[in-house]
């Protein structure tokens, strides 16, 4: 039996027969070709290879679509009985356009590298778990997930890197599941005095609130009817609701920093049992921002030390300061990267226009009515994520849009989180189309239908560029990027040009000038690291070369098809873009590593 056979019949077998089938985000109507709404030169988008004709007959006309919710009553909550909101999409095409990855080169260093797999069922995660896989309708893994669970399930310490929306949550939430049901599955311990405190197994940290209720959500899915218990701590809402959650016995803790440290502090939380820790946007939690909290938490309480804990770090862009210590919680642990990392995917049409800071917003009401007027203007799934610089200036251009005619919201970090949840919600559903946020909204979150982001405000660094235009063509699917570039933004010309150019963008030629002239005044910009200091590289390589440290090795091919490259033995081959020839074909990867194509 296929697996779309067996999921069939699952759904055959619900005692709700009403009820719309489970959709994932994935599955859910995207927006194809929506980059092409402009009408001042984006390039058309063609449908994506994996389109599915019976998928998108059997929804259409079926009208509501299924969204996650936050059920506080989750251990009654069934997997087929989330939140419906109607959809008034007539066209519900669905995709399935994962294949877009399928030439991704993959980097692996480290020693004894578990092989990749090509299949789920490959993998002993567990029979809830695979059941779960399909219910969620993942029907293969993605690059980073057919390389990271199998080395994740063989206990392996892990630094990985893949691009935005490529699938990094399930590729260290299945390890994580299937681990903690092979464990026996644990309840809350009482420890000392009779005091009740959590003791989970597994830890999941997260920069935002936003971000750990999206992981918990997901978790959640991947575990249902499992018995794996999961909880989410996060600040900023009743830390006594949280609480009491945890009495209750918790097996995987999805928690931002502070919050958890807060419950340590109050001895409702233990670290003690503490098997598997996983960083999401791990080189975000290990910046200066948070560095001191996370230190504290994997060091300084009473988490297991690296051997006897299995960690796991996954993000899009790994900066090598970021990596240095980052290296101090992991024990011989694997590199991965995948794809020329921190390059966005070439699903995202990147436009740069160059805009006067006092032009911007006359500039961004002209591209919000083109987009309107060429668009879906009664379609409430062409959203629009607006990133602005300041939590002031986002409130300030959320009223200007609304008073302008469009529907905005805005989302920062000064706002409650019952605002910020508000504004979430209602930008998700579709009533508020235009989300203007800070940099809050920047990493992890997958919303579906996002299909333009705007940087009205570049970005402080290009990592975060690569991180804020990720919110749209996720999962294969493709979006617009526009990028309002003025005067400010000189010392991001370089690398921006450079992110464009190995994203297979139109480099436009007074972007190439300005990186130009602003070396040529003795600036250096944003340097990369050989060409890649906004993403993947395994700083190892730079002790291989003042020691016998060797550590890249051949990721084993698969059936013969997997036939690894070797692109060159030092840094000497490395693409360094430093002279900005951006028009020169640059070598697709390199760093004198081994790489191998994407999964088939
Ligand atoms: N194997 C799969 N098959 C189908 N859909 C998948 C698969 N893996 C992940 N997805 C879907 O892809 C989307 C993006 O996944 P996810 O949010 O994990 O990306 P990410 O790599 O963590 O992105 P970011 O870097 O922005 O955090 C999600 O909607 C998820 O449900």
């Amino acid at each position: 039996m296929t697996w779309t056979g067996m999921f069939s019949e699952s759904t055959r077998k619900t005692t709700r027969p009403t009820r719309p089938r489970y959709l994932p985000p994935h599955m859910r109507s995207p927006q194809i070709g929506n980059a092409s709404f402009l009408e001042t030169g984006a390039p058309e988008l063609t449908r994506p290879r994996f389109y599915s004709p019976q998928l998108a007959q059997s929804t259409r006309g079926r009208g509501p679509w299924l969204t996650a919710r936050r059920n506080p009553n989750w251990e009654d909550e069934k997997f087929d009985e989330l939140e419906v909101v109607d959809d008034t999409l007539e066209e519900a095409n669905v995709t399935n356009n994962l294949e877009a990855y399928d030439d991704i080169p993959v980097q692996a260093s480290g020693d004894n590298i578990p092989p990749p797999v090509k299949t789920f069922s490959e993998i002993d995660l567990g029979d809830g778990l695979k059941q779960n896989i399909r219910r969620c309708n993942y029907i293969k893994p993605t690059p980073i997930q057919r390389h990271a669970i199998p080395i994740a399930v063989a206990g392996r310490d892990l630094m990985a890197c893949a691009q935005t929306g490529s699938g990094k949550t399930a590729a260290f939430c299945f390890p994580i599941i299937s681990g903690v049901l092979k464990d026996s599955l644990s309840v809350t311990r009482r420890v000392g005095g009779g005091s009740e405190v959590a003791c989970p197994l597994a830890l999941i940290l997260a920069p935002t609130r936003e971000l750990s209720c999206q992981i918990y959500e997901e978790a959640k899915k991947f575990a249902y009817m499992t018995r794996v218990q999961i909880a989410v701590a996060y600040g900023g809402t009743s830390i006594y609701h949280q609480l009491r959650r945890l009495e209750r016995g918790v097996d995987i803790l999805v928690a931002t920093p502070g919050r958890l440290v807060d419950m340590i502090e109050r001895a409702k939380v233990s670290l003690g049992m503490i098997k598997y820790l996983a960083l999401d946007e791990a080189d975000r939690m290990l910046d200066m921002g948070f560095e001191p909290q996370i230190r504290r938490i994997v060091e300084q309480m009473d988490m297991p030390p690296p051997g006897t804990r299995q960690t796991m770090l996954f993000s899009a862009t790994f900066p090598d300061e970021i990596q240095r210590f980052a290296s101090d919680f992991l024990l011989d642990y694997v590199f991965l990267a995948v794809g020329r990392v921190g390059s966005s995917t070439d699903l995202i049409v990147q436009r740069v226009e160059l805009v006067q800071e006092m032009d911007k917003r006359n500039h961004l009401l002209n591209l919000l009515r083109t987009q309107r007027s060429n668009g879906t203007p009664h379609s409430k799934h062409a959203l629009t994520l607006v990133f602005v610089e300041t939590k002031r200036g986002a409130d300030k251009l959320e009223r200007w849009l609304s008073r302008n005619g469009f529907s905005a919201i805005a989302m920062h970090g000064d706002k409650v989180q019952m605002e910020r949840e508000q504004a979430l919600r209602s930008f998700k559903s579709g009533a508020t189309p235009i989300l203007v946020a800070t940099d809050v909204a920047s990493r992890g979150l997958d919303i579906p239908h996002v299909a333009h982001v705007i940087n009205f405000d570049m970005p402080k660094n290009i990592d975060d560029y690569v991180h804020r235009i990720g919110r749209t063509g996720r999962a294969g699917k493709f979006g617009l990027a526009t990028a309002f570039f003025s005067d400010k933004n000189l010392h991001l010309a370089k690398s921006l040009a450079e992110v464009m150019k190995e994203s297979s963008q139109e480099v436009p030629t007074w972007l190439i000038q300005n990186a130009e002239n602003y070396s040529a005044s003795g600036r250096s910009g944003w340097v990369r690291h050989r060409g890649v200091d906004y993403g993947g590289y395994d700083l190892r390589k730079d002790i291989a070369s003042s020691s016998t440290y060797n550590d890249t090795y051949a990721v084993p091919a698969i059936d013969g098809q997997y036939a690894p490259t070797f692109l060159g033995s030092g840094g000497d081959d490395h693409w360094v873009a430093s002279d900005m020839n951006l028009n020169a074909a640059a070598p697709p990867y390199g760093y004198g590593s081994v790489v191998a194509s994407g999964w088939d």
